[in-house]
């Protein structure tokens, strides 16, 4: 109680100091990533004139100021021990999970007939299936908790039998080239090669099952031989999936008692044991850093992704971090917003959730903001955008 009383008394200083406008404090409790942020703030300082005083909460970028918003949320946790692995948003992620059990069980069910199949399919059908499973894993990214403020955002009605009426509100859509790729990979694949996909991890519940079909997807259909997962390592923007999220959800699934739910969540036990499924976590990723930064702030990650064949950025935040959370104008090539960020071919599948766009086409934003105002925040519009092989 001691613990409980301590941690409510950092995060309600942490409420005034956000909610007053104050200068933005650097990090005090000793952990592995204390001084990269805490340079990162000098850094911040750094932009700022004299005349301007200390990175405050309404002034410095958003982006910034959200992933510190995060992490003094974890500094409060950890300064209060034995409450210091408590993870504040782990009831809010287990409840998105219970309340999409219906969606989860038509997934479930939906892969393990495709599975049946799957060996048999023509390559145009391969595809079809592919597509779908595809943006299955768009449309999960919808189920967000940062955006509703933690409350409920579970998938209630069958995402499958919704993605033909979803497809107008996908704003780029280069899913054919992601085919072009896997598929050619596996035609050029020579015996015991390995063609291994990279999938940055959103969100936990819902959005998380919808990651794994397509993963397991990916496996059975050879378009892949080997899937890395990352994850974060702290809890981060409510929803987003740490070691403890991905562990309880395979568990949950294995657990059920309905035999498609239990079947993917032994399948998916076995991918990891076998290690076709590696699941790891880096710091960078709860880090305001863009990815432009990366090379430079974690060279190991950067090297690590070199090694893959493609990599999927799940969701908005990722989407952000790619485009360095800039006012672009919308027609700018997604290549150059990248700002040299390139370890492989990478794809973003995000649903849009904040004020940032680029690679559309010329008078296309235009045309949406007269008809949907809301159209960059409300999670209803979509993206596969790919940035190729140079
Ligand atoms: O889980 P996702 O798709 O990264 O969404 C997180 C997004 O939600 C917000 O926290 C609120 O809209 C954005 O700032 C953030 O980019
Ligand atoms: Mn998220």
């Amino acid at each position: 109680m001691e613990a409980e009383k301590k941690a409510i008394s950092l995060l309600s200083k942490l409420r005034n100091e956000l909610q007053t406008d104050k200068p933005i404090v650097p990090l005090v409790e000793k952990f592995v990533d204390t001084d990269i942020w805490n340079q990162y703030l000098e850094y911040q300082q750094s932009l700022l004139n004299e005349s301007d005083g200390k990175p405050r909460w309404f002034l410095s970028p958003w982006l910034f100021v959200e992933c510190y918003m995060y992490r003094r949320i974890h500094e409060a946790i950890i300064q209060s021990p034995p409450i210091d692995d408590f993870d504040v948003f782990k009831e809010s992620k287990d409840q998105n999970f219970f309340e999409s059990q219906q969606s989860i069980i038509a997934l479930c069910t939906y892969l393990q007939e495709l599975m049946k199949t799957i060996e048999d399919l023509e390559d145009n059908q391969l595809k079809d299936e592919f597509f779908k499973v595809l943006q299955i894993s768009l449309w999960g990214n919808k189920c967000d908790l940062s955006l509703s403020g933690g409350d409920t955002s579970s998938q209630k009605t069958n995402i499958i039998s919704s993605l033909e009426d979803l497809k107008p509100f996908i704003l780029v859509n280069d899913m054919e080239r992601l085919w072009s790729l896997l598929s050619n990979c596996k035609k050029t694949r020579e015996r015991a090669s390995i063609t291994r996909v990279d999938i940055i991890l959103d969100n936990s519940g819902f959005e998380l099952i919808t990651d794994l079909v397509l993963a397991d997807f990916l496996l059975s259909s050879k378009l892949a031989t080997e899937i890395h997962f990352y994850g974060k390592t702290i809890p981060w923007f409510v929803s987003d999936t740490t070691i403890h999220d991905f562990n309880w959800l395979i568990k949950q699934l294995k657990h059920s008692n309905h035999k498609w739910m239990s079947k993917c969540g032994v399948n998916w036990e076995n991918h990891i044991k076998m290690g076709r499924w590696v699941y790891l976590d880096h710091m960078f990723w709860t880090l305001p850093h863009e990815f432009s930064a990366m090379s430079q702030v974690a060279p190991d990650l950067h090297a690590e992704l070199q090694k893959a064949h493609l990599i999927l950025f799940k969701g908005d935040l990722n989407y952000r971090k790619l485009t360095g959370d800039r006012k672009w104008e919308f027609t700018i090539p997604f290549h150059q917003a990248l700002n040299g960020f390139h370890p492989a071919p990478l794809c973003s599948i995000r649903t849009l959730k904040a004020e940032v766009q680029v690679g559309l086409q010329p008078g296309q934003a235009e045309q949406l903001s007269a008809s949907d105002p809301s159209w960059m925040t409300s999670g209803k519009y979509g993206i596969f955008q790919f940035d190729g092989p140079l």
